[in-house]
């Protein structure tokens, strides 16, 4: 086991599926995989391996914000040989056309977070989707009639912001959204050499006021799955 995943080498698949909700991770497990096991429950961030359409996923929980999904990537990584990470996650839009349930792919991914600046002494890293993801997923939602949106989101170390008009500047230079990993994400997948990509359901809307309720954040997030399972 490495420090936070209680599983032995080869029970978690070279392609991991990441919720940051781990109840979301156990939903998935339960509704769209076979041969199902459990292989982590330290700190109730569940893991799960089980077979989709032939083929052998994983998916595991990573928490809220980059500290806490940077120790699951870094684990899954170099502990468990993962090599394509995608996150499945819910979001805050920015932009008017950018509605409640839509799904958007995320290019690339600012942050107000100072993860790469320490890492990179005050320099400045644009985390960025693997391209050859990327377009896979593009044309996996193409084949199954899923609408997405692409571009560049803000992955902020905030959620409950003293500024109601912080997003302001950030929807102004484009940012269609805001969630809190995938900066560190892309980065550190950009560091050992895997393929990773963000897949995001809208479940918030900044401008409007709009949000969907806490349970179906849980398990009403169906297409983005399917898409991320179809890649
Ligand atoms: O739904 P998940 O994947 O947790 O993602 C979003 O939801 C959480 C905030 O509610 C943050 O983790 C944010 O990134
Ligand atoms: O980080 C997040 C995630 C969902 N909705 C938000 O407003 N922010």
């Amino acid at each position: 086991m490495s420090l936070h995943i209680r599983a032995e080498k080869g029970e978690i698949a070279a392609t991991v599926l990441l919720p940051g909700d781990p109840l979301r991770a156990k939903w998935i497990a339960e509704n769209f995989l076979t041969e199902t096991r459990l292989y982590n429950d330290v700190r109730g961030m569940y893991g799960f391996t089980g077979m989709y359409k032939g083929r052998q996923i994983s998916v595991q929980g990573t928490g809220m914000g980059i500290p806490s999904i940077s120790i699951y990537a870094h684990e899954l990584i170099n502990d468990y040989g993962a090599r394509q990470l995608i996150r499945i996650g819910s979001a805050g839009s920015y932009q008017l056309h950018i509605k409640i349930r839509d799904i958007v792919l995320a290019m690339s991914a600012s942050t107000n977070s100072n993860i790469n600046r320490i890492h990179f002494n005050q320099d400045s890293f644009a985390p960025t989707a693997d391209p050859e993801l990327f377009l896979k997923a593009v044309k996996t939602a193409e084949s199954k009639g899923i609408a997405v949106k692409s571009g560049n989101i803000l992955t902020s170390d905030i959620f409950y912001d003293n500024d109601p008009n912080y997003y302001k500047k950030w929807a102004e230079y484009g940012i269609l959204g805001v969630e809190m990993e995938t900066a560190a994400l892309y980065s550190i997948a950009a560091k050992y050499g895997v393929k990773a990509l963000a897949i995001l359901t809208v479940t918030d809307h900044l401008i409007t006021g709009e949000h969907i309720t806490t349970e179906e954040r849980q398990v009403s997030l169906e297409e983005m799955v399917t898409l991320a399972l179809g890649i």
